[in-house]
């Protein structure tokens, strides 16, 4: 997404927009702290950065394409009047993922924050994932989020202060259809926070994980137009979620309110998971029966 694309995206609100998005905190919530958000060159990251930087916080951010980290960058700077450090990097490769930790704790002195949010999978019936496609949303979600929880743990460790991971994983607690390399992942996403929370706790890092629905973001460019339309009707509240719905739960889960919470799954799915059908790769026949 270029500057101009990023004032009028398809899906989700516009860096202005972005920018002044109602917010239930405080705006010095988070000065003089650290947040790495991964993924944050687009939809939900990039909101959860704006939102970080509007509440005080120093921001590193990282991603794959270092043009739309920069675009980003430049606005949160205008936003805040602080450092931004931008890292191109793969959350898939554990040797970028340390250099990109370390750079970062090197330049700003440590991290309070992480927010696992680069992410994502393609729509298809489990029937026809190849070995490349399904390695490379397991690689992606469950090994990337691993190499970025363990090298963030370890430097907290080492330098004897306390961390906060937030993971953005989805709502798949009754399975999600056309999805399920991506259910798989963030099963294990889900499982490895809980065993993490329990073996990390004498160490003051406390990890949650985000269970997103059908979030209104730049990522529904991913699915094809019919299978976007039914994302506004998956849930009782048939509409999708936005972007700030998502931003506003890390900051809960980060911030001193949620001081006792670890080790737990927040859905932000709109009532999903008790009712509604979601066919992100079409609706099998067989499952057609209100139109026999
Ligand atoms: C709970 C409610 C959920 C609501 C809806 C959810 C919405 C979202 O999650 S929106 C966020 C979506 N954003 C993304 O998914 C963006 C990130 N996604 C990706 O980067 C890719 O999907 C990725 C995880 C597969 C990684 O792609 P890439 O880096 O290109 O990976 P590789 O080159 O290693 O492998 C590509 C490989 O994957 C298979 N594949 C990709 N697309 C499809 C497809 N549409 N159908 C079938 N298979 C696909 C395929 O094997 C590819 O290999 P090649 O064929 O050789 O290209
Ligand atoms: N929108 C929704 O309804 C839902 C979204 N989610 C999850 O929320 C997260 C954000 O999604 P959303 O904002 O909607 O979609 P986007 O596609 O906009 O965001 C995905 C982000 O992840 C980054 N990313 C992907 N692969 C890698 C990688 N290997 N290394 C580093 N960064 C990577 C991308 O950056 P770049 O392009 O630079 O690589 C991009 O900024 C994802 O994990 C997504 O699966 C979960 C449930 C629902």
């Amino acid at each position: 997404m270029n500057s101009a694309d990023s004032q009028h995206p398809k899906f989700g609100p516009g860096d202005e927009a972005l920018a002044a998005l109602p917010t239930v905190y405080r705006d010095d919530l988070f000065a003089g702290k650290v947040v790495l958000v991964s993924g944050a060159g687009s939809g939900i990251g990039k909101a959860i950065a704006f939102l970080f930087a509007r509440l005080g916080a120093t921001l590193a951010i990282c991603g794959r394409k270092a043009d739309k980290l920069e675009d980003c960058a430049e606005k949160l700077r205008a936003l805040s009047g602080r450092e931004v450090i931008t890292y191109p990097m793969t959350i898939r490769d554990p040797e970028q993922v340390d250099a990109m930790l370390s750079a970062v704790w090197e330049r700003l002195g440590g991290v309070d924050v992480l927010v696992n949010n680069a992410g994502g999978q393609f729509a298809a019936h489990a029937m026809d994932f190849n070995v490349k496609g399904w390695n490379a949303v397991i690689d992606t979600n469950l090994n990337g989020s691993w190499y970025m929880m363990q090298g963030a743990a370890r430097r907290w460790v080492e330098q004897g202060r306390p961390g906060n991971i937030v993971n953005i994983t989805a709502a798949i607690d009754r399975g999600l259809t056309g999805m399920a390399h991506t259910t798989a992942s963030r099963a294990g996403v889900i499982a490895l926070s809980r065993t993490l929370a329990i073996e990390w706790a004498e160490h003051g890092i406390r990890l949650n994980c985000i269970g997103a629905g059908a979030i209104e973001s730049n990522g529904f460019n991913n699915y094809r137009e019919e299978n976007v339309s039914t994302f506004y009707s998956c849930n009782p509240m048939k509409r999708a979620g936005d972007v700030q719905d998502i931003a506003e739960a890390v900051v809960y889960l980060a911030a001193p309110s949620g001081k006792f919470i670890t080790g737990e799954v927040l859905n932000v799915e709109g009532g999903m998971l008790l009712w509604g059908e979601f066919w992100p790769a079409g609706k099998p026949d067989y499952f057609k029966v209100d139109q026999e």
